[in-house]
C-alpha cells in the first residue's frame, strides 16, 4: 500500500494527521503501508515555489492512493491563477484523470440534532452526490480577464462538456445506483445552457442501458430546493463539476457539518484521491478545533475503493459511530448533552474505539 499524503494548508494538516493516525491504527501490521508525504498548495509554494511541485505530482502518480487534506490561504482569490493554492488540486485531479467524485452525504443517527434541518427531514439520510471532476467551467478554455471591445475589463470562463465526458460519468452514476436504491437524479440547467442540454440528452441515452434504474432530471435550482425539502427522496445525484461543488456543501449541512463529509475521486482504475469536502478553513486553523471525521471517513473510503479492504473501512466507520454514541463532539457538531473535544482528542478517541 503506497499512499501519498498531501496534507496541504490550514486545517488540512490538522485533520490529515488524525486520518493518518487512524489509518495506522486500523491497518496495523496486517499489511505493509508506505506513506509518502509531499507539500501542496501554499505549502508547495513556500517549500518549492510551486503550488503543485513536480516532486509532489510524481509522488501522487507513483502512489496507489492519495490522502489529501485541503489547500488555500486567506485572500488566495487575488493570486494569479497558476500560483493559486486551489489550482494545484484541480491540476492534480486532471493529471490523474480522476473524473468521478463520490461525495456521500450520510447522517450518523447520533447527529440528527446537529443538522440545521428538522429531524423528520434528515433522519436516515443516505445519499450520494456524484460530481464530474475534470470538466466544466473549472477547466474550459478560454478563460481569463481582459479588456473587451468597449475597453472595459471583462472576466470570462467557458462551460464545456464533450459527449464522452458525459457518457463516462453517467455510466458511473447508473452503476453506483445499482449497488444502492436504483435511483439516479441528473442535475443540470438544460433550460438555459447548451452544454447542459447535451448533458441531459446523453444522460438520458445512457440511462436506456439501465432500464432497472429510475432516472429523473432536475434543473439545478429546483434540485437545491428539493435537497432541502425532501433529501431522502434522492439516492444518486449526478451533476457537473460546478453544480457538484455547490450542492455537496449544501448536502453537508444535512449531515450536521461540512466537517462530516468525506469524498473519493476516482478514475478508470483503482487509484483514487481521498479528501474531506471542506477547505482549509483559515478561520479556525491552528486552534485544534476542526472536525477530523470527514478526513477519517475519507481514509475509510480509500481502504474500500483503492485497497479492496471493506472490513477495515467498516471498522473505521463503526469506530466513528461509537465515538459519536459516547457523546464526543468537535465544536461544529457540539450541542446539549454532548462533550466538546478538540481535533486531536477526537482522532485519539476514534483510535481507541477501533480497539473495542
Ligand atoms: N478541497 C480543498 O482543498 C478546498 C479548498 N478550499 C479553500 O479553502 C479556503 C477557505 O474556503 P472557505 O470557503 O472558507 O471553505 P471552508 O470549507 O474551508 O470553510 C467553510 C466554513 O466551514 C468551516 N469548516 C470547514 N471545515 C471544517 C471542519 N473540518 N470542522 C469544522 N468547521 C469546518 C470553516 O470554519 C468555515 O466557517 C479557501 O482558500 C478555499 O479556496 C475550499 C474548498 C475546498
Ligand atoms: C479548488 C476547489 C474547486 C475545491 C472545492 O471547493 C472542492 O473540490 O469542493
Ligand atoms: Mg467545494
Amino acid at each position: 500500500m503506497k499512499i501519498a499524503v498531501l496534507a496541504g494548508d490550514g486545517i488540512g494538516r490538522e485533520v490529515t494527521a488524525e486520518a493518518v493516525k487512524v489509518l495506522r491504527a486500523a491497518v496495523g501490521r496486517t499489511r505493509p503501508m508506505e506513506l509518502v508525504e509531499a507539500p501542496i498548495g501554499q505549502a508547495g509554494v513556500d517549500l518549492a515555489g510551486d503550488p503543485l511541485p513536480p516532486a509532489t505530482l510524481q509522488a501522487a502518480r507513483d502512489a496507489d492512493a492519495i490522502l489529501f487534506g485541503s489547500v488555500g490561504i486567506p485572500g488566495d482569490e487575488a493570486i494569479p491563477y497558476g500560483m493559486r493554492p486551489g489550482a494545484s488540486l484541480l491540476r492534480l485531479r486532471k493529471d490523474l484523470d480522476l473524473f468521478a467524485n463520490f461525495r456521500p452525504a450520510f447522517l450518523f443517527p447520533e447527529l440528527v440534532a446537529a443538522s440545521t434541518l428538522k429531524r423528520e427531514v434528515v433522519e436516515g439520510l443516505d445519499l450520494m452526490i456524484l460530481r464530474e471532476l475534470t470538466g466544466d467551467l473549472y477547466f474550459g478554455e478560454p478563460r481569463g480577464i481582459a479588456p473587451n471591445a468597449a475597453g472595459a475589463m471583462e472576466g470570462f470562463n467557458t462551460m464545456r462538456y464533450s459527449e464522452p465526458e458525459i457518457e463516462r460519468i453517467a455510466h458511473v452514476a447508473f452503476r453506483a445506483a445499482r449497488g444502492r436504491r436504483s435511483k439516479v437524479c441528473s442535475v443540470d440547467k438544460a433550460n438555459v445552457l447548451e452544454t447542459m442540454q447535451l448533458w441531459r440528452t446523453v444522460v438520458t441515452r445512457v440511462g436506456r442501458e439501465y432500464p432497472d434504474v429510475e432516472l429523473r432530471h432536475l434543473f439545478v435550482d429546483a434540485a437545491v430546493m428539493l435537497l432541502m425539502k425532501e433529501p431522502k427522496s434522492f439516492d444518486v445525484m449526478v451533476m457537473g463539476n460546478v453544480f457538484g461543488d455547490i450542492l455537496s456543501d449544501a448536502a453537508a449541512m444535512l449531515t450536521g457539518s461540512i466537517g462530516m463529509l468525506p469524498s473519493a475521486s476516482l478514475g478508470a482504475g483503482r487509484k483514487g484521491l481521498y479528501e474531506p469536502v471542506h477547505g482549509s478553513a483559515p478561520d479556525i486553523a491552528g486552534r485544534d478545533i476542526a472536525n477530523p471525521l470527514a478526513a477519517i471517513l475519507s481514509a475509510a473510503m480509500m481502504l474500500r475503493h483503492s485497497f479492496d479492504d471493506e472490513a477495515t473501512a467498516a471498522r473505521i466507520h463503526g469506530a466513528v459511530g461509537r465515538v459519536l454514541r459516547e457523546g464526543l463532539r468537535t465544536a461544529d457538531i457540539h450541542g446539549p448533552g454532548t462533550t466538546q473535544v478538540g481535533t486531536r482528542t477526537m482522532g485519539d478517541a476514534v483510535v481507541e474505539a477501533l480497539k473495542t
